[in-house]
């Protein structure tokens, strides 16, 4: 089943053109990493999936519903589909551990004793159970981080999507962000859809790479075909070869 289809989707921010007649569907369960040069639409692209964006023509359905159509609340779709910033955007005033229980105790009135023991299990999956009571300002980067998909995850998303995870980390917190993502990857049938430039994480863990340009996925290949067989377009090669080369 298609957990994320997009059908000739047009988006522009004005009168800037945006995403140009995307067609895309992702399964329930895979993983796929968006690739694709600096202001080609990755992120444009995620942020629609969940609402944060709106879309002008084209039709877009998430987990069965239609995002185009205003009868959609975006708060159903958001219980479902979770996303995981650069920026982390963690509560600055609560602790690690309440920031995780926050959602599932508003949204989905978890019950108290479950939640608190859900949260634990996702601290330990993250590695953070030491930092349970800390505040985020008191975590490194790539802890918040961890902590970010933690509280993610607290809500069961059917799908994930990531924009940039690690570009905002110093370089050694990034490997421990992606094991806890590859470890996500690997042991759940969670949808994940990554903006990212980790090659290596794409290789290890995803089903697919799409590469996009100028407002428009210019391939989209199984992950064996990309990397192994090289991209037929001749942007995405050379987008491929200048990151492998670096
Ligand atoms: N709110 C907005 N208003 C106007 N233009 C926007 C807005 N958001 C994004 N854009 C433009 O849309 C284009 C695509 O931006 P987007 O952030 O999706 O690219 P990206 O591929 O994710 O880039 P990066 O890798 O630098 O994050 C860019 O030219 C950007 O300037």
């Amino acid at each position: 089943m298609a957990m994320v289809e997009f059908k000739d989707v047009q988006k522009y921010f004005g009168d800037f053109h945006a995403l140009k007649d995307i067609n895309l569907k992702v399964d329930s369960g895979e993983t796929v990493v968006v690739i694709g040069p600096s202001g080609s639409g990755k992120s444009t692209l995620i942020r629609t999936i969940n609402g944060l964006e709106s879309i002008q023509s084209g039709q877009l359905i998430v987990n069965g519903y239609d995002l185009a159509s205003k009868k959609t609340n975006l708060n159903l779709i958001r219980k479902d589909v979770g996303m995981v910033f650069q920026h982390f955007n963690l509560y600055a005033n609560k602790t690690i551990l309440e920031n995780i229980m926050l959602a599932p105790r508003i949204v989905l009135h978890r019950d108290e004793k479950e939640n608190k023991q859900i949260a634990n299990e996702l601290l330990e999956k993250v590695g953070l159970t030491s930092q349970a009571n800390k505040f985020p300002a008191q975590l490194s980067g790539g802890q918040q981080q961890r902590a970010a998909i933690a509280r993610s995850l607290a809500m069961k998303p059917k799908c994930l999507l990531f924009d940039e995870p690690t570009s905002a980390l110093d370089p050694e917190m990034i490997g421990d962000v992606l094991n806890v993502m590859k470890d996500i990857a690997r042991d759940s049938d969670m949808t994940m859809i990554v903006v990212t430039h980790e090659m290596g994480f794409a290789r290890e863990v995803a089903n697919r790479v799409v590469f996009m340009a100028d407002g428009q996925i210019l391939e989209d290949d199984s992950s064996d075909v990309f990397f192994k067989g090289e991209p037929k377009n001749e942007r995405a090669k050379r987008f491929l070869s200048n990151i492998i080369a670096h």
